[in-house]
């Protein structure tokens, strides 16, 4: 177990079919962003104080390790050649056990945040992994649609394996073949990032943190047998789509709206199943378009009309807003392709698979008026790595303490300084697994 500082981080990701489809067993496409969460661990001065410094929402909390109840939350936990094993669903006596813990949090937005800690702490380490200061921030937008609650949760399930011993070290090279993946590390915080997406938001489908954990572009598949695995298909071939993503701005929460589905689906559940049936077949028609060997024109048009298609479906689901209309028809008028909500919608954030001969005066137009309603654009490139940490060791000496220094990291301005400072594309020393 390594007492040096560390780094994780992981990335957000857009999905281009199948949001809230994903829940019901519906296949969905999605692929990593390249902005991601990045979380530093640090010993703490005292070795009996855990803290968490998470800037980005305003969050700074301690416990004394010794106030978690270790002894009794292990004989909830199943281990298997000292592996605590994965369960269906959150463990509810684990809950109960860890709510002492959680009393003195009066803000919800902490208390989820803390849970989901507390939860992989308390299961991950044990009594004896001294104390750290855990501090997050993201270049992701927050509750935008784009997963930052997956990459926090990837973050925090890597971390607290390598703590607590379970994974091995990452070890492969930013831009090495990712044959020399290691398959089985990557499984392990996959499995338990999901149950820390339990946590921030009751049934996640698995999606977000699939791709948080490993990177890249896939079709994904949730059992509806909920012991058994899901299906991922990784897409290596993905095609080079052109798209903008544009914020709207509007906070949201995925819990509330994937709620809002599930009450939607039991009062019309037949006309809603039909809208979860349309969405399947259209993804597994954008699958076999994506898939082709030879990626034109053709191809391109047709997942531009799939995108239309499934934002109509959204919108049937009752997971639109007005800003992401808003943004549909300034794309739609100037023409610049076509633009669906991505991610739990309610706000959040849009997509629009741009047209290849969109001219730029169109697109400067349109980012003119998107501007003028406060929305945010951001041009991005998908297919990412995933998982990745950052060791002492792998930090050139004379630069160590700046790397890992706690201030510097809480204090960065913006987007920009994070990455310029640890960006996996920016800063050598990254591995993964
Ligand atoms: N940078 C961050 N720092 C701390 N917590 C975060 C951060 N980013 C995301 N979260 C957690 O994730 C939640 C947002 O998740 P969610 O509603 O699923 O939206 P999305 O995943 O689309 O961004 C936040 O309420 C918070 O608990
Ligand atoms: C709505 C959903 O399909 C995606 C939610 O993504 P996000 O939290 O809005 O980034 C839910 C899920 O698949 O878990
Ligand atoms: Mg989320």
């Amino acid at each position: 177990m390594s007492t040096k500082p560390f780094f994780v981080s992981s990335p957000g990701k857009v999905i281009l079919f199948g949001e809230h489809s994903a829940v019901y067993s519906k296949p969905a496409i999605a692929a990593a962003l390249d902005l991601r969460a990045y979380l530093l661990v640090k010993p703490s001065e005292d070795p009996n104080i855990i803290r968490l410094d998470f800037p980005d929402i305003g969050l700074s909390h301690s416990w004394n390790k010794n106030d978690i109840p270790w002894t009794k939350i292990k004989e909830y936990v199943q281990a298997k050649e000292g592996k605590p094993q994965i369960s269906e669903e959150l463990i509810p006596e684990i809950i109960d056990l860890l709510s002492d813990n959680l009393s003195d949090l009066s803000s919800s937005l902490h208390y989820v945040t803390c849970h989901c800690f507390l939860y992989l702490y308390s299961i991950l380490c044990t009594a004896d992994v001294p104390g750290m200061l855990y501090s997050v921030r993201s270049t992701l937008p927050i509750g935008a649609g784009l997963g930052s609650s997956a990459a926090i949760a990837v973050c925090l399930a890597s971390a607290m394996s390598i703590l607590g011993g379970h994974v091995a070290k990452a070890s492969v090279d930013y831009d090495a073949k990712s044959t020399s993946k290691n398959h089985e590390d990557e499984e392990f915080i996959d499995k338990w990032s999901l149950m820390g997406e339990k946590c921030f938001h009751g049934n996640p489908s698995g999606i977000d943190n699939a791709v948080a954990t490993h990177g890249g572009a896939v079709m994904f598949q949730r059992m509806k047998n909920p012991a058994a695995p899901s299906v991922r298909t990784n897409m290596r071939n993905f095609p080079p789509i052109s798209l903008l993503l544009t914020n709207t701005k509007i906070p949201r929460s995925t819990a509330a709206l994937v709620a809002g589905v599930s009450a939607l689906n039991t009062k019309y559940s037949k006309t809603s199943a039909s809208i979860l049936d349309a969405m399947e077949h259209l993804a597994n028609e954008a699958y076999q378009v994506m898939v082709k060997p030879f990626f034109g024109p053709e191809e391109t048009r047709t997942l531009r009309e799939l995108t239309e298609i499934n934002h109509g479906l959204l919108v049937a689901l009752g997971v639109s807003h007005p800003s992401l209309e808003k943004i549909k028809i300034i794309g739609d008028s100037h023409r610049i392709g076509a633009t669906k909500l991505t991610g739990a919608g309610g706000g959040g954030c849009a997509i629009t698979l741009l047209n290849e001969d969109v001219s730029k005066a169109e697109l400067d137009n349109s980012l003119e008026e998107f501007e003028a309603n406060g929305f945010e654009t951001y041009r991005t490139s998908l297919g990412g790595k995933g998982v990745g940490a950052l060791y002492y060791e792998n930090v050139q000496e004379d630069k160590r303490e700046e790397v890992f220094s706690e201030i510097a990291f809480t204090k960065f301005k913006d987007r920009e300084e994070i990455i310029q400072a640890l960006g996996v594309q920016n800063v050598s020393g990254w591995k993964f697994w």
